[in-house]
């Protein structure tokens, strides 16, 4: 299981992610999905697959943070603008900007809905809630309908091997199950903040859409 996660890291990544206008930071939006990143893959190979697309669309996002326009991306709201006013999204599949910023972080977006799903669903569960379950409802109501039949089928086989809540909560490594519950239930409302100005932002500009 994971050596060195801890629930607090991605609790404080997601307090840095907003400033004090409530702008984005794309530097700590990405750190916080290292982290859990690095939670996935001590579940075992069925999520290789899972934590490779996470990798190469976190991998994306980096590079464009370290390239020449980098300043550009400090944070979503100045990505969106940046792409949208030098024509660097496409709107259709034959486009020439198919990996834009704006539709990597969509993809991100969509499964931040599953996170804050999943972590509200294990905040108020009960000892004999089933993580699988959890997890699998979380993916119903979220990241599902963008799949296609082949990777929901491999979702959802991987979800059955997850570990039972009690080790999950373990692995988590904040303290005794009462102290990952307090910590989740700090966790929910900053990831949900965070994926209501992105989910407004993508609306506002038709983004929400991207192929
Ligand atoms: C606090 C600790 C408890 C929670 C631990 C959560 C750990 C989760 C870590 C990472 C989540 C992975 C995020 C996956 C991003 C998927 C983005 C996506 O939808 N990609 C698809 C579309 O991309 P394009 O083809 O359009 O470029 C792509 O097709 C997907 C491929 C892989 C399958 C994605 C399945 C996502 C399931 C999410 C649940 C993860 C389960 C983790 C179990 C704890």
């Amino acid at each position: 299981m994971a050596g060195s996660f801890n629930l607090q890291n991605v609790v404080d990544t997601y307090k840095s992610c907003l400033s004090e206008n409530k702008e984005i930071y794309i530097k700590y939006y990405i750190a916080g999905w290292r982290e859990l990143v690095s939670f996935m893959n001590s579940l075992g190979s069925l999520f290789s697959f899972i934590s490779k697309d996470a990798v190469s669309k976190i991998q994306i996002m980096e590079t464009f943070l370290m390239g020449e326009n980098g300043a550009h991306y400090l944070t979503v709201q100045s990505m969106v603008k940046f792409e949208l006013n030098n024509k660097l999204v496409d709107f259709t599949q034959s486009g020439s900007h198919p990996e834009s910023g704006c539709r990597t972080l969509l993809r991100l977006h969509r499964a931040l809905r599953w996170l804050q799903l999943f972590l509200e669903s294990l905040r108020t569960s009960t000892e004999d809630s089933k993580t699988s379950i959890m997890c699998s409802e979380a993916y119903n109501e979220s990241l599902a309908q963008y799949h296609s039949w082949f990777i929901q089928t491999a979702a959802r086989l991987a979800f059955r091997t997850l570990p039972g809540r009690d080790a999950f909560f373990e692995v988590m490594n904040a303290g005794s199950q009462q102290q990952v519950v307090a910590m989740l239930g700090e966790a929910t409302p900053l990831i949900s903040e965070v994926h209501q100005i992105t989910e407004d932002l993508y609306a506002k500009n038709k983004l929400l859409e991207l192929p």
